[in-house]
């Protein structure tokens, strides 16, 4: 009890010095978490410098004084101003601190070096540093942002300290006489041991609040996780896309409920089963390709348009989107997949192309696409030498059918006349609408003229029968004005001005008959 009582300072100085040196050793092995470095480093940046001071302090008599004193204390304080500037980063990391425990260490030290002239103004400008440092620690650990108890009761740890400071330093003015630091005696135990003890809460203190924080960070990653897992399984359920997951074999492991009706499938029965069985028939081989490509990480990313299978035998387009993902050893890899029904989109797509390209009144091709198989056919007739005709077909005296029945009745007997035309040619042959009345047709399996008008006479006969709209029945013929490739002209102006011409020759000879741009047939007569 004596010697607890009166122990040889110089000996808890030595306790002191081992004690932040252990310190050291047990934070080096301590593993921390991200973020919290900054402070982590401080606080042993403030270790080393703690038992640097004792160190030196403690070398009293055997050193230059001013090594043990000047920059002992200074180590000091330096020491103490990162231990608080830790505490304080665990939870602010605020440049502004720094600049404070700066400020405050530096007028400590300045302080110290002017004025302590005395054995007890060096204890006194001692203990004021030390304790204007833990004093301040102390207070801005209550004034954090959410203090816990540990957190307070570390600073009212501080705060013992920093008042036992202070009783030292006004009793270091009061008894100038009566203090020094190697002096021996009960307040100078009490003092150091005090010390001792305050490096060691501080130490567990400091250990203990950077668990806390770290089990916090935990907490609230552990919560974001969960909240990010509600929203993706409620993304997962009711998403208007099918979502699936395949294995590195190709079979589905997870499937959400979209898939199950775009498949016309259960989610049970999709689990387990190979995610090619839903592919259609024709695109199999294809996409079993494209998903070796993706499992072996050949390629991370997949879009495309497929067309897919329900066991009732019906087919639909999806648009497939799939990533590659490894998963660490756990799943190994796995194939993420997306698939859009665009079913929709694709017929819309289909029908649009065939409005850019046809006449929507009788489905026939129109001006657009007629030019292009005309200039396909010219091309081919000059390779092969060949020859071809062309049809210029306009209704005689259609507008008194439309003033007379409507322009109902009118459409009606536009592609009723449609129809017939058609009839009249081969599949090879073309036929399109570029007017209002007006046809033209490509034959393009006729090479002379005989041909020609064999065909163009057929084309005007199947006119010969009235045609039953409604309630009408209507008669109707028709002018036909025929040129010749490469005869009446090379190029797309040449035979339609040519066969416009011929029909015009039609028209005025009388309607109803066939003409040849360049040589006179009178049809009527055939
Ligand atoms: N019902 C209907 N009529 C149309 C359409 N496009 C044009 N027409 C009409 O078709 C008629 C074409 O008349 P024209 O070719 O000028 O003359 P026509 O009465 O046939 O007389 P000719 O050609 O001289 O024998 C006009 O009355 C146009 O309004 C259409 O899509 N539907």
């Amino acid at each position: 009890m004596s010697i607890l009582l009166s122990p040889d300072i110089r000996t808890v100085i030595l306790l002191l010095f081992a004690g932040n040196l252990l310190a050291i050793v047990m934070l080096s092995a301590y593993r921390r978490k991200e973020g919290l470095e900054l402070a982590y480093r401080r606080y042993i940046a403030g270790k080393i410098f703690q038992a640097l001071a004792w160190m030196l302090i403690g070398a009293r008599g055997t050193i230059p004084d001013w090594l043990s004193a000047d920059v002992g204390n200074g180590s000091l304080y330096v020491g103490f101003a990162f231990e608080g500037l830790a505490f304080v980063l665990l939870e602010r990391r605020e440049k502004k601190f720094t600049r404070l425990y700066a400020a405050v260490t530096i007028t400590g030290i300045f302080l110290f070096s002017m004025f302590s002239t005395t054995p007890a103004l060096r204890v006194a400008l001692s203990s004021a540093s030390v304790g204007s440092i833990t004093a301040m620690t102390a207070i801005l650990m209550l004034y954090s942002i959410q203090a816990s108890r540990l957190r307070v009761l570390v600073a009212c740890f501080y705060i013992a300290f920093s008042i036992m400071l202070a009783c030292r330093v006004a009793y270091a003015v009061l008894y100038p006489n009566q203090i020094s630091v190697f002096q021996n005696g009960p307040i100078q135990a009490f003092t150091y041991l005090m010390t001792f003890a305050f490096t060691l809460v501080g130490g567990a203190g400091f250990l203990l609040l950077l668990k806390e924080q770290s089990d916090d960070a935990l907490a609230i990653a552990v919560n974001e996780l969960q909240i990010r897992e509600t929203l993706l399984t409620n993304i997962f359920n009711t998403s208007s896309v099918a979502i699936f997951l395949a294995n590195d074999d190709g079979y589905i492991s997870m499937a959400n409920q979209r898939m199950a009706e775009m498949f016309g499938r259960t989610i049970d029965s999709l689990i387990g089963s190979p995610y090619l069985d839903c592919v259609a028939e024709a695109q199999k081989d294809e996409a079993h390709d494209q998903l070796q490509k993706l499992l072996s990480s050949e390629i991370s990313f997949l879009k495309l348009e497929r067309e897919y299978s329900r066991p009732d035998g019906s087919h639909f387009w999806g648009q497939l989107t799939a990533t590659h993902m490894h998963d660490g050893q756990k799943v190994g890899h796995q194939l993420v997949g997306v698939i859009a029904d665009i079913t929709d989109l694709k017929l819309a797509e289909v029908n649009m192309r065939k409005m850019a390209h046809h006449d929507p009144l009788t489905g026939l091709a129109n001006r657009a696409l007629f030019s292009d198989r005309l200039q396909q056919a010219m091309m081919v007739a000059k390779r092969d030498q060949t020859r071809f005709a062309l049809l210029y077909i306009d209704l005689d005296k259609f507008k008194l059918v439309n003033d007379s029945f409507g322009h109902q009745v009118g459409d009606k007997l536009l592609q009723e006349v449609a129809l017939r035309i058609s009839r009249c040619v081969r599949d090879s042959d073309i036929v399109a609408r570029v007017g209002g009345d007006e046809f033209v047709v490509l034959l393009r399996s006729v090479n002379t003229t005989e041909n020609a008008l064999l065909v163009a006479e057929k084309v005007r006969i199947s006119h010969a029968k009235n045609f039953k709209i409604e309630e009408h029945d209507l008669a109707i013929s028709c002018s036909i004005g025929v040129a010749m490739y490469p005869d009446d002209g090379t190029s797309e102006t040449e035979l339609s001005a040519k066969s416009d011409e011929a029909m015009y020759k039609a028209k005025h000879g009388g309607r109803d008959q066939v003409q040849f741009a360049t040589i006179t047939t009178t049809n009527n007569s055939l």
